[in-house]
């Protein structure tokens, strides 16, 4: 295999030139083959109250102009080890959802053909239903580990089925989710009321809740996530507002109280030796951001999955 392209050299392009890509990585039209697509999906049309999630992929790329080959924190150079690229933006129709999942589903089921990940960047959390059913389709039901305020196991919204508030419920009905291994991390603020936790936990999933996490700290909660999910194929989903508002004011549904950046770098950077089959980063919307607050943390979140699983290609010899 020829070596990977990655980044230009900062030392003779600055960082703040050229074609807006993930990490200034190159696009998959570029290289011959990729191991790892990182793609966007700017759709918001499911989302309940501020809208702007559809500007998020390219907040993101914008926002991810600083990072670096080597990831000392789990000492691997992701993009020198397998080659990633940034495949550009899966177009989603914003005025009808049941047609919109289903471009999102075929778009990542073509992705997949010709790489061996993909990992997508929101638009809403509705995306994480597409992208479940393809991962599932491949893996058959999977151990979902969803970092959110949320619980996004709720039914419908205005009667719409797929909102990205029930992702994760059309997901456990429609058999995509293992339903003894998932579980969500970050849980907080209010509810619509206590049926809303019965519920979930028969779709189901465990909590760890953001309280949790501050009363017993994180090592606590990392030792319960490998509990929960063992050795199976894993999907993560990242719902940037399990941040708190602090650390991710750029989204659509901020709920006080949540973690930091940091707290959540370090929940990930422990789950590398997890089989990581599919994830995405979620609900990134700009409007709201200051100085890329939220775009410089989705990226990080992305950069820390990627190296997880460029990882797991090199360990399980898929590369
Ligand atoms: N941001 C996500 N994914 N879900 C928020 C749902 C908020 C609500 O139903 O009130
Ligand atoms: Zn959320
Ligand atoms: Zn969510």
């Amino acid at each position: 295999m020829t070596s990977p392209l990655g980044a230009p050299d900062a030392s003779k392009a600055p960082r703040y030139a050229g074609l807006s890509t993930f990490a200034r990585l190159p696009r998959i039209e570029d290289v011959p083959t990729t191991d790892i697509a990182i793609v966007g999906v700017p759709f918001d049309s499911g989302v309940s109250y501020r809208p702007g999630a559809r500007f998020g992929p390219e907040h993101v790329r914008a926002s991810s102009r600083l990072l670096r080959p080597y990831n000392p924190a789990q000492d691997f150079a992701g993009w020198d080890a397998v080659q990633v690229a940034d495949a550009g933006d899966i177009a989603a129709n914003p005025y009808d959802l049941a047609e919109a999942v289903d471009q999102i589903y075929e778009g990542i089921h073509e992705l997949r053909a010709r790489t061996k990940r993909v990992i997508t960047v929101g638009g809403d959390h509705t995306i994480a239903y597409p992208s479940l059913k393809e991962v599932s389709e491949r893996h058959g039901p999977v151990a979902v580990l969803h970092f959110d305020a949320h619980l996004d196991t709720w039914d419908t919204y205005f009667g719409q089925p797929l909102t990205h508030g029930t992702p994760f419920r059309r997901a456990s009905e429609d058999g995509f989710i293992d339903k003894t291994a998932s579980m969500h991390v970050g849980i907080r603020g209010p509810l619509y009321g206590k049926e809303d936790l019965e519920d979930d936990n028969r779709l189901g999933f465990a909590i760890v809740t953001s309280e949790y996490i501050e009363e017993e700290g994180v090592a606590a909660a990392i030792d319960r996530v490998r509990e929960r999910i063992g050795d199976k194929p894993l999907y993560i989903s990242v719902d940037i507002d399990i941040l708190d508002p602090a650390h991710a004011p750029g989204t659509g549904t901020p709920e006080a109280g949540g973690l930091t950046s940091r707290e959540l770098l370090r929940m990930l950077r422990a789950l590398t030796d997890l089989n990581i089959v599919g994830a995405d980063v979620v609900e990134v919307a700009p409007a709201y951001d200051h100085a890329q607050i939220t775009g410089v943390a989705a990226a990080h979140v992305v950069y820390e999955l990627m190296t997880a699983m460029a990882q797991g290609l090199v360990r399980d010899n898929e590369v």
